[in-house]
């Protein structure tokens, strides 16, 4: 749990109610744009939970992570992309997409990765373009993923064949 056996100390840690959230994660080092935070690591099942991560287009396709990655929120500016696209999962990983300083919380865009999410919920981001309501890619316009970017290239997938008509997930 929170605070219990961090597992990337000197990269980050789960805070226990501080600010919106519960649980949130935050940067223990300054990181720059583009620097790689972590390797996205832990154990696929197939049931998804609001703890998994999607990791691929099928149903199936979750990972339970093995780190305090596990608590990193959702934000409709994120300041990370978990990046989940390459077919090795030695390669996935989680990117700085803006400057991350000590102490702040470090987030994602959840529906870069997830498709259709178990438990969706009212976004407390707090962000000027937050999108109020997250539920997961197939309840956003393809035309706003595209626009956004930082998506994973499954999701995009996906999302043009529900445009098409052609995805009934
Ligand atoms: C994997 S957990 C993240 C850690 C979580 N905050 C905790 O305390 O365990 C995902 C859950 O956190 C909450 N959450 C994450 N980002 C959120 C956001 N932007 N607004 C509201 N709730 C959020 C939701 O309940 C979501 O199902």
């Amino acid at each position: 749990m929170s605070g219990q056996n961090p597992t990337h100390p000197d990269l980050f840690v789960s805070v226990a109610g501080t600010g919106e959230f519960s649980i949130s994660l935050r940067a223990t080092k300054r990181f720059e744009i583009n620097e790689i935070l972590a390797a996205v690591t832990g154990s696929r099942q197939a049931e998804r939970t609001y703890q998994t991560v999607q990791c691929g287009p099928a149903q199936e396709d979750n990972l339970q992570l093995d780190s305090d990655l596990v608590y990193a929120n959702h934000s409709c500016e994120p300041n990370t992309f978990w990046d989940l696209t390459s077919h090795g999962i030695s390669e996935w990983h989680v990117r700085a997409v803006k400057t991350i300083e000590v102490g702040d919380e470090i987030t994602f865009f959840y529906p870069s990765t997830e498709w259709d999410m178990e438990q969706p919920f009212n976004c407390r981001c707090r962000t000027a373009s937050c999108l109020g309501h997250i539920a997961g890619a197939k309840h956003l316009a393809s035309s706003k993923l595209e626009n956004r970017g930082g998506i994973n290239t499954w999701i995009m997938r996906l999302s043009e064949e529900k445009d098409e008509g052609r995805v009934e997930q």
